[in-house]
């Protein structure tokens, strides 16, 4: 009976690290090898983009308009609960919003295990090096502190877009992650892209290593603290702020790219789906720590044309106010 618990993983780390990089890759590692693994993804817009990458077939289920660790307690065992049940999956991935802070999932997710037959399997955390090097010389604020605590409590630890970094900073990055983390198994990665085999070694860590019980003990402190008190930081999510922008009509390609390249540095995170007047297909849009990427895509189901902008204290109507702009240039109307 023991041996048919199904397999836990909690994917974390920083808004547009690669946790969904990883995620595909993951998913058709397993589906390869003849297992079904499944998903549950949190986004704290309204509309899951991120599942736009992840192939059909996998179950899926969607936490969305807010973030796990913040919603109300439960709402993530009864997902895993219901996919266990209507799917029976052998592993699920649990992908949490960027903002989250994973103790309360571990929290969650252990809470479930006690109940359900699932076990937490491994915590892995996609952390974006450069991003992490450059906040570490320059900022110690909520940010850093949350990355730093995602770190904290993972057992597989990927180093992602070195491709950008130098082997020196690579180091340094590598060197302050050890130490905040001793026990876990760092990688320094490229697209997320690691051996999946190292997943299956995972869940011995996590049947009772030192991270997982220092995570464990951590959580419930945390989590105490929290509720008698001021509110913690990784709880007041207050400073991190969404803005999602349903089109009315398709806007054109580079005028959208100079709109997103002049984004206030406040927003660090922004996707979307988008039509534009001058291509032919649609495009999954991506700008993550200042970088741009646009995916060509056919998406599965009725999305709408939709943009989300994720970051501090930005102006929610400024941003608006720039795409009702772009959206007067067209007549065009867009997907909805
Ligand atoms: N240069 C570079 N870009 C990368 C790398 N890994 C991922 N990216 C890009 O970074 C962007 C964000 O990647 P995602 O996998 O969507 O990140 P995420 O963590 O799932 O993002 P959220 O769901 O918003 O938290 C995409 O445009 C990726 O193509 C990398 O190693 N190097």
């Amino acid at each position: 009976m023991t041996n048919k618990r199904v397999e836990v993983y909690v994917l974390s780390g920083f808004l547009g690290s690669g946790k969904t990089t990883f995620l595909t890759q993951a998913i058709d590692y397993y589906t390869e090898a003849g297992r079904k693994p499944a998903v549950i993804m949190n986004e704290i817009g309204e509309v899951n983009l991120d599942g736009q990458l992840i192939n059909n077939e996998v179950p899926m289920s969607e936490l969305l308009g807010g973030c796990i660790c913040c919603s109300s307690r439960g709402d993530l065992g009864l997902a895993l609960k219901e996919l266990i049940t209507d799917e029976q999956p052998d592993l699920i991935f649990v992908e949490s919003t960027g903002i989250a802070n994973p103790m309360e999932i571990i929290d969650e997710v252990t809470d479930a295990s006690l109940i359900f037959p699932l076990a937490l399997s491994g915590i892995i955390t996609v952390v974006d090096a450069p991003q992490l090097l450059e906040l570490s010389r320059t900022s110690r604020g909520k940010t850093f502190r949350l990355m730093q605590e995602q770190i904290r409590c993972a057992n597989l630890l990927l180093l992602n877009k070195t491709d950008l970094l130098e082997t020196a900073a690579m180091q340094e990055v590598a060197e302050l992650v050890q130490t905040w983390n001793p026990h876990a198994d760092v990688r320094s990665t490229v697209f997320s892209r690691v051996d999946m085999e190292l997943l299956e070694g995972l869940r011995d860590v996590a049947a009772g290593g030192p991270t997982q019980a220092e995570s464990g003990d951590h959580a419930h402190s945390e989590h105490h603290h929290d509720h008698s008190h001021e509110a913690h930081y990784h709880h007041s999510h207050s400073h991190v702020m969404a803005y999602t922008h349903f089109f009315e009509r398709a806007v054109d390609s580079e005028a959208f790219e100079q709109f997103v390249s002049r984004l206030p540095q406040e927003v660090y995170r922004a996707k979307g789906i988008l039509s534009f007047t001058d291509t032919a297909s649609r495009f999954l849009f991506q700008f993550a720590y200042r970088e741009m990427d646009f995916i060509k895509i056919t998406p599965q189901g009725q999305v709408p044309d939709v943009a989300v902008f994720i970051g501090e204290n930005f102006s929610r109507d400024a941003v608006r106010e720039e795409l009702l702009k772009l959206e007067a240039m067209s007549d065009m109307p867009a997907v909805k």
